[in-house]
């Protein structure tokens, strides 16, 4: 199975397979530094939020890189005490001055703040509708947040950002995203760095002679979702990359199925946003 290094979105744009995840990447010269090595090593999708503090980094790195803007691909979130209609609005300006660019790839509401996601909803409707982010869409939306949500969207999600890993594999939550054209992205799909030690993937790493990471990155790619794994370090920032050139079996896909638990290493968003 051949797998392309972008995936088209349901509105045409082109979204790369695999980008960078900047979260606890607090230290703004780490985060410089790991942009530019992400770029460097061929990356060209970078994932950052209000929230992680490192707007500025990212937006430094960048530049730094010296990449054209329109080769990269560029996601932030508003987080959840930034959501309502012209807070968002105010929110997004502000990323965008602290990234020092005029224009998001990719803008996604963070957690589904009950009384909030539909007001701020429709900020993001204008922000797409006036050209100022080339595609729009959620992270930590069960199904029927999901379901509440379209049923009052002019327009309609073009991305669910979920925790996805091997003790977490979503396969409802990806079956319903994909019979509603919206793409799915997992973070954490390292477990936080928690899956890095299996004897099952151990076994499929070495069967192909590659490392237990890109085993479970190439694992997300051939199941159709895209995967920002986060490294400020550059030998496994490249060595994250290398994932495009071998092909798990059918056989191997299934075995790594089989270690779903349904284990979260982040919050549920049914209980986390109670807790708020
Ligand atoms: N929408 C949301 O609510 C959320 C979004 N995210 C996004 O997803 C991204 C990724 O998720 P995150 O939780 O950071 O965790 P990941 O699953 O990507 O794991 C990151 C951890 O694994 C380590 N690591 C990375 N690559 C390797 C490797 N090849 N070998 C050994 N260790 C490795 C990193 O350490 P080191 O840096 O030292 O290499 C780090 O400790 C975030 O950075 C963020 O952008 C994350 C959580 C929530
Ligand atoms: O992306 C994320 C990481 O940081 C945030 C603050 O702790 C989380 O809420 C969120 O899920």
């Amino acid at each position: 199975m051949t797998v392309e290094t972008y995936k088209v979105l349901t509105n045409g744009v082109q979204i790369p397979r695999i980008g960078l995840g900047v979260w606890k990447a607090e230290n703004n010269e780490q985060v410089v530094n790991a942009v530019k090595w992400a770029i460097e090593a061929g990356y060209r999708m970078i994932d950052t939020a209000s929230v992680y503090k490192n707007e500025e980094g990212v937006g430094r790195g960048i530049k730094e890189s010296g990449i054209a803007r329109e080769d990269l691909f560029v996601t932030s979130k508003v987080y959840n005490d930034e959501q309502g209609y012209d807070e968002t609005l105010k929110a997004f300006d502000q990323s965008l001055e602290r990234l020092g660019l005029d224009y998001l790839d990719l803008y996604l509401i963070h957690w589904p703040v009950a009384d909030k996601y539909k007001e701020t909803w429709r900020a993001m409707e204008k922000l797409y509708k006036d050209g100022r982010v080339r595609a729009i869409g959620v992270s930590n939306f069960h199904p029927h947040h999901l379901e509440d949500l379209m049923f009052s969207a002019e327009i309609k999600p073009m991305m669910n950002q979920v925790e996805l890993h091997p003790r977490l594999n979503q396969k409802a939550l990806h079956a319903f995203c994909q019979a509603n054209d919206i793409a799915v992205t997992a973070y954490s799909p390292l477990g936080h760095g928690t899956i890095l030690e299996n004897q099952l993937l151990q076994t499929i790493a070495d069967k192909y002679g590659k490392t237990i990471p890109q085993v479970i990155l190439r694992w997300d790619v051939q199941n159709d979702v895209i995967v920002i794994p986060k490294s400020v370090n550059q030998d496994r920032i490249i060595s994250n990359l290398a994932i495009f050139d071998f092909e798990l079996s059918k056989e191997d896909m299934v075995a790594i199925d089989t270690l779903h638990t349904g284990e979260r290493v982040n919050k549920n968003p049914d209980t986390f946003l109670i807790e708020r």
